[in-house]
């Protein structure tokens, strides 16, 4: 053979659209396909963003060895077919915010980018990054009028990770040998549940004194304000990124892992018509089961409380894209 003719094979690739090319965007591309999870489309309405990030790491290829392709558009239409869309595209918020201060900026956002988007990827799963998040993603539900199984926030997996690397820096364990469980609204109310957290099995209750887990858990609960404070512009977003990575892989790959996410809770855990925080099997099929955990009576009441806080937002955010 003295020529490179290469014949096409007709064959399918899994594709996932990112909608929003900052920080969280750029880096969960980067994630998906150095793993070789899926190609990736990623888009953005900055004119060249996209597209330059792209190109960036599709030079990266040879050099990391992974097969899978990414674009950068500007254009829904690019996405078309997509079997998973993540939105990251708003705003993140200024040290001192909290992240319902965005409401205003992003509602529009997320409700034009999962409509545009869900319109060229019909079939596709949604999965919500934007905060405030477990408003925004029962906003982007309501709006594609999607089967709330195919709708997600990402929330939960990161909540967790960060109280498992904070238990793993106290105790000096190995972060994977370390479960953790974090419920409720990606907000200051959020609950991570220390009955549930365990080092190779062995409860946490059993290994550290409950002032100290009371320290690790209040810093669960400022995690993303605390790194905010640090880098003073922008927020997270390599924890993020490997968080909704995992959940795109679960979905794509139907690994039916168990992860909490923000999913829509039609009276499990006594609550109705919102989307909120929970352990979900995630599988090609969105959110396959929801998993209801033993909780105490004031467990129970601190759940309710965070989904109250989130609630409040909902109407206000629907007010905000009636019109638009
Ligand atoms: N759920 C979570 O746990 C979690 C974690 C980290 C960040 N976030 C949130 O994710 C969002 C993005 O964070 P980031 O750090 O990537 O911000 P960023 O500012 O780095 O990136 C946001 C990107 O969105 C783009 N964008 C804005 N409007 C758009 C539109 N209409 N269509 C397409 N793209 C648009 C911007 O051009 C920008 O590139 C923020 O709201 C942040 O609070 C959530
Ligand atoms: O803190 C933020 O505003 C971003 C994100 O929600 C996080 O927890 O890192």
């Amino acid at each position: 053979m003295n020529s490179l003719e290469y014949s096409p094979i007709a064959c399918q690739s899994l594709q996932v659209t990112v909608v929003g090319a900052g920080n969280v965007g750029r880096t969960l591309a980067q994630r998906l396909v150095q793993k070789n999870v899926a190609n990736v489309v990623l888009l953005d309405i900055v004119p060249g963003l996209p597209q330059g990030i792209a190109l960036d790491l599709m030079s990266a290829q040879s050099v990391e060895e992974y097969d899978n392709k990414i674009v950068g558009t500007n254009e829904y239409e690019a996405t078309a077919g997509s079997d998973v869309v993540v939105i990251t595209a708003g705003l993140p918020r200024k040290p001192g915010m909290s992240r319902d201060d965005l409401l205003g900026k992003n509602a529009n956002i997320v409700a034009q980018a999962a409509r545009e988007a869900l319109r060229y990827s019909p079939t596709a799963i949604l999965i919500v990054v934007t905060n405030p998040l477990d408003v925004m993603t029962y906003l982007a539900w309501k709006v594609t009028g999607l089967p709330p199984q195919r709708v997600i926030g990402m929330a939960g997996v990161l909540d967790s990770a960060r109280l498992k690397a904070f238990i793993a820096m106290k105790l000096g364990a190995c972060p994977s040998d370390i479960n953790t469980l974090v419920l409720g609204g990606h907000g200051d109310l959020m609950l991570p549940l220390p009955r549930y957290c365990t080092v190779s099995g062995v409860p946490i209750t059993e290994l550290m004194p409950s002032q100290t887990i009371a320290e690790l858990v209040e810093r669960t609960r400022n995690g993303g304000a605390e790194i905010a404070a640090l880098l003073q512009t922008g927020t997270a977003y390599y924890a993020p990124a490997s968080s909704a990575g995992v959940m795109v892989e679960s979905i794509l790959r139907n690994q039916s892992r168990i992860l909490p996410a923000a999913t829509y809770l039609d009276g499990m855990y006594g609550l109705k018509d919102i989307f909120l925080g929970v352990p979900c099997r995630l599988g090609c099929r969105g959110v396959e089961d929801i998993l209801e955990v033993q909780l105490t009576p004031e467990e129970k009441d601190a759940l309710h409380l965070s989904a109250e806080a989130v609630r409040r937002n909902i109407d206000v955010a629907l007010a905000m894209v009636k019109d638009s």
